[in-house]
């Protein structure tokens, strides 16, 4: 009989697509071969989108074709393109849209499978494949790629839309978040800042949806966010209902080998003393525009710190509502002289850097961070204390918990009205509190190596977060896992109707 496999549904984009075909080696290998992962591949929206899934995923085929076994532990498996709505208001209500309209394509896929499927594994966008594994009774699991904290925030928002009237930006206070911090409205995913948007519904739909789920499985470790990951675990975020069971796996980091002839950014590393140079790196869709590229200039020169500064040019297609960058113009972009001027303690690179590479290296001592999951959990793996620079998405929950609950970054004061500007001169006095010596940079880099420690001994044998996959593996393999449904009656009669039946247009 073919080997059961698990069949993995991931969306585009460097941040969520990479960190689920890792987890879906690890399930490979954890089972010695007797389980298999299937991965159904949406079509990406995008050229670029398009071209980065095919180099990924030519990699990984080239590596299970090389594996001793012959390669059946990880396969791909193409759906059928569906119509690309152009008429979204933003990359989460796109995203859902396209997932929605590949329902019946998953279906069909996991029908067509020619072993069993054990479960289902997918992206936090993809919430309307639950109605897939319902109706083929297979076990779904969410692989949340954001923190713990962002969980809390999707379980706890359809009660949170009930309590407060009005826009949160203009409520007194500040919004109750079991095990999180008291959280200000201005640190909420931007999708949550305008009721009247459809983005707004389906954040919240998504935590309605998420309580039907089988599992979340985390990237993060219980040591690195154990209240709030404890008040999920106790139903405290979902008014007493329990929620699903939480695996937090992480940090789930795909560590490659580094090539043989190192990198120009890292050979440039190599002339700098220990922890001197500050890396400003934005994500795979960090944009930023003329005024903060000045702003960052002028702060960086004045500051007299050593950097390397990804930066990248402004975006060529926008068809999904998010913003790929292309390689930076410098000359365009930079104010005049100012390559010359920092020449030596500088280094502006214009395209795609190899940030983990950067991070690992000695040389580097900080991190301005734009605040995307991986690249926190990247910073904290290498023992680099950040500032946070939040310019989308839930990266402002995220930056809250690096400066407010974790104390691993120094603050930087970003105004977000403001399209997230930062003043030259804020960033001046950051670089100079988290660089050059100072009490504030001490205790980041301090904390900092603490939470480095927490993330290796979680991932090490016997570990925390070893143990939290080898219980989701048994409970996978082991056909243990509850249907998505069984938890109904328990939560209906908890609920009292007070759980609303989701309904989203999208
Ligand atoms: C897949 O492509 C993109 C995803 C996001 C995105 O949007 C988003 C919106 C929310 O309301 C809540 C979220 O948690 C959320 C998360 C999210 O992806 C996260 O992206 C972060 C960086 O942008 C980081 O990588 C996290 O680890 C991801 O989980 C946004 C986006 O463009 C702005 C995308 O293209
Ligand atoms: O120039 C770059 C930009 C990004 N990344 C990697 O891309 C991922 C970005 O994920 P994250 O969640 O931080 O943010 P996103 O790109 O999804 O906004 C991380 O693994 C980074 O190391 C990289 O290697 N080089």
């Amino acid at each position: 009989m073919a080997k059961p496999t698990v069949v993995l549904l991931p969306v585009w984009g460097d941040g969520h697509f990479m960190p689920m075909i890792e987890f879906g080696k690890r399930l490979v290998r954890a089972s010695g071969g007797a389980m298999s992962v299937t991965v159904l591949l949406m079509p990406a929206p995008t050229p670029q989108a398009g071209s980065d899934i095919a180099d990924h995923v030519r990699r990984e085929e080239a590596e299970a074709a090389a594996a001793a076994d012959g390669g059946g532990g990880i396969s791909f498996k193409r759906l059928p393109a569906v119509e690309i709505p152009t008429d979204h208001t933003g990359i989460d209500e796109f995203i859902s849209r396209v997932v929605r309209s590949h329902v019946p394509h998953v279906k069909a896929a996991i029908e067509g499978l020619a072993c069993p499927a054990k479960a289902l594994v997918f992206d936090i966008f993809c919430t309307p494949a639950l109605d897939a594994s319902r109706d083929l009774a297979v076990p779904a699991y969410v692989y949340f790629a954001s923190a713990g904290a962002t969980l809390a925030l999707f379980l706890r928002s359809p009660a949170i839309d009930e309590e407060v009237a009005g826009e949160f930006e203009e409520m007194d206070g500040m919004l109750d978040v079991p095990g999180l911090l008291p959280l200000p409205a201005t640190s909420l995913p931007d999708t949550l800042l305008d009721r009247k948007m459809s983005t707004y519904e389906w954040f919240v739909y998504t935590g309605r949806r998420y309580m039907d789920a089988t599992g979340f499985i985390v990237n993060t470790a219980a040591d690195l966010e154990p209240s709030v990951l404890a008040a999920i675990a106790d139903g405290r975020c979902t008014g007493g209902i329990p929620a699903p069971t939480v695996y937090p796996i992480g940090p789930v980091l795909a560590l490659p080998s580094p090539p043989e002839q190192p990198h120009e950014c890292v050979r440039w590393l190599d002339s700098h003393p220990r922890a001197s140079v500050l890396l400003l790196c934005f994500g795979s869709k960090g944009v930023l525009t003329p005024t903060m590229v000045t702003a960052i200039a002028d702060g960086l020169e004045r500051s007299g710190h050593r950097f390397l500064w990804v930066l990248r040019g402004p975006p060529v297609d926008n068809r999904d509502g998010a913003r790929h960058p292309t390689d930076a113009a410098l000359d365009e972009m930079l104010p005049e002289g100012f390559l010359e001027r920092t020449k030596g303690r500088g280094l502006v690179w214009p395209t795609r850097a190899p940030q983990k590479e950067i991070l690992a290296h000695a040389a580097t001592g900080g991190f301005v961070t734009h605040c995307g999951w991986n690249s926190i959990l990247e910073s904290l793996w290498f023992g680099v204390p950040m500032l946070p620079w939040p310019l989308a998405a839930e990266q402002h929950l995220n930056a809250f918990a690096l400066v407010a609950g974790m104390g691993v970054a120094v603050p930087l004061k970003v105004h977000r009205k403001r399209g997230n500007f930062v003043e030259a001169a804020d960033l001046e006095q950051a670089v100079r509190a988290l660089m050059g010596g100072g009490e504030e940079g001490r205790k980041a880099r301090e904390k900092t190596l603490e939470l480095k420690a927490v993330c290796r001994k979680a991932v090490e044998e016997g570990g925390s977060s070893r143990s939290a996959f080898q219980r989701l593996y048994e409970e996978i393999h082991g056909g243990g896992a509850e249907l998505s449904s069984k938890n109904e009656s328990v939560k209906a009669d908890k609920a009292e109707g007070h759980v609303k039946r989701a309904t989203y247009a999208h």
